[in-house]
């Protein structure tokens, strides 16, 4: 007899998905006059043709040494793929507690990977953070261990291929433009970051929750946040909602505006001390945002690029870096103790998230094995 077709096995899914992904889309810009930062362009379709590479480190030279803010445009990456990110973003903080809560950063150690809860108070204030994010490691055998929440797991070619291509198309052409600036040999600084060796880089999904201007006015009065980042750059996908300030080499506060199809770029404190300071790390901050978006939560989506385990934490050997006089003897001696790219930025992120009420941190450093950085700046 004919088998019956409740007797026919199943055809298997790859992935079984339960997740439903809410689809997201950009909100309108803010109809407010704000004064916003002007920041260079940089065409990265130019990046492969002739001579376009060295015509792109000149346009970078004065982004990396004095503004340390900058846009990259023509990327090659489909906004189509953005906006699925954003919605696995949206999707994943709209789940129960219960699941966001599975795989918490292990701040005691300083490892980032995971869910960081928007739990911590603000001072004496009453007010809490608003701020939760997942952060994914790259997709590479060496973090194949690191626990996946469900969506992530659900969700996973795409979150992978996304941020390879992020670090491919976007990081690695930028870390190449800066040693063509240093005159290093092309890849050198793009090796300190490589995208195969261990280290902390992540995808960040990044939402500032809905609070009211009262509990905003009231977090700021306490503490505006002005920081440095502290890897070695970082990747904003345009973010509409404003809020985002620079501050800039005159000391103004400016914001940041969204570029349709652009990726707002800057550089921080690791790329800094790689360069003796000639890298600018630029101090920034989110501050509440205007009447007309105030009532819309802030999502993100963003990279962090941090040297790894196999890069050690001294000035790179430079040229340029050297007839500017910034290298020392000490950074010529090769037989000097180093401390690795995760050693440093995981001692910075267990001092800066280790805790349960963050406080004022004005006037107060941070310093780990001879590298030094302020921690708040007004
Ligand atoms: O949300 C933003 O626009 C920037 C966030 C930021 O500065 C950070 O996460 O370090
Ligand atoms: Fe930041």
């Amino acid at each position: 007899m004919a088998p019956s077709i409740a007797d026919l096995p199943l055809p298997v899914p790859a992935v079984t998905k339960s997740i439903e992904l809410n689809s997201w889309a950009r909100p309108e810009t803010t109809k407010e006059e704000l004064d916003w930062a002007p920041l260079a362009e940089i065409d990265l379709s130019r990046y492969d043709e002739p001579g376009g590479k060295q015509e792109l480190a000149k346009q970078l030279y004065d982004a990396v040494t004095k503004v340390g803010f900058w846009v990259v445009v023509n990327t090659g990456i489909d906004d189509e793929r953005v906006l699925r990110q954003f919605s696995i973003g949206n999707t994943f903080f709209k789940q129960p507690l219960e699941e966001k809560r599975r795989y918490p950063c292990n701040f005691a150690e300083g490892e980032y990977f995971g869910y960081r809860e928007n739990s911590r108070w603000i001072g004496d204030t009453g007010v809490k953070e608003n701020v939760e994010m997942l952060n994914i490691p790259k997709p590479i055998p060496q973090l194949a261990d690191e626990p996946r929440h469900e969506i992530v797991k659900e969700n996973w070619e795409e979150i992978a291929s996304f941020h390879r291509d992020l670090h491919e198309k976007v990081a690695r052409k930028l870390f190449n433009l800066m040693s063509i600036i240093l005159e290093l040999p092309e890849d050198y600084i793009y090796n300190l970051h490589a995208y195969d060796a261990k280290s902390d880089d992540h995808l960040r999904y990044m939402i500032y929750n809905v609070r009211t201007k009262e509990e905003w006015d009231r977090a700021q009065a306490y503490s505006k946040g002005g920081h440095t980042d502290f890897g070695s750059l970082t990747l904003l996908f345009s973010q509409h909602v404003a809020g985002l300030q620079i501050r800039t080499p005159e000391g103004e506060w400016k914001y940041v505006k969204p570029v349709k199809g652009g990726i707002t770029c800057n550089a921080a404190d690791t790329l800094s001390f790689l360069t003796k300071g000639f890298i600018k790390s630029t101090i920034h901050r989110v501050v509440t945002p205007p009447a007309d978006q105030i009532d819309i939560a802030r999502l993100g989506l963003l990279y962090f690029s941090r040297p790894g385990d196999n890069a050690p934490m001294k000035a790179v050997p430079s040229p340029l870096l050297d007839r500017l006089g910034l290298l020392t003897e000490e950074d010529q001696d090769t037989e000097a103790p180093i401390v690795t790219g995760t050693a440093y930025v995981r001692a910075r992120v267990k001092d800066v998230h280790y805790k349960t009420v963050l406080t004022k941190r004005e006037g107060t450093s941070f310093e780990f094995k001879g590298l030094k950085v302020q921690n708040y700046y007004d």
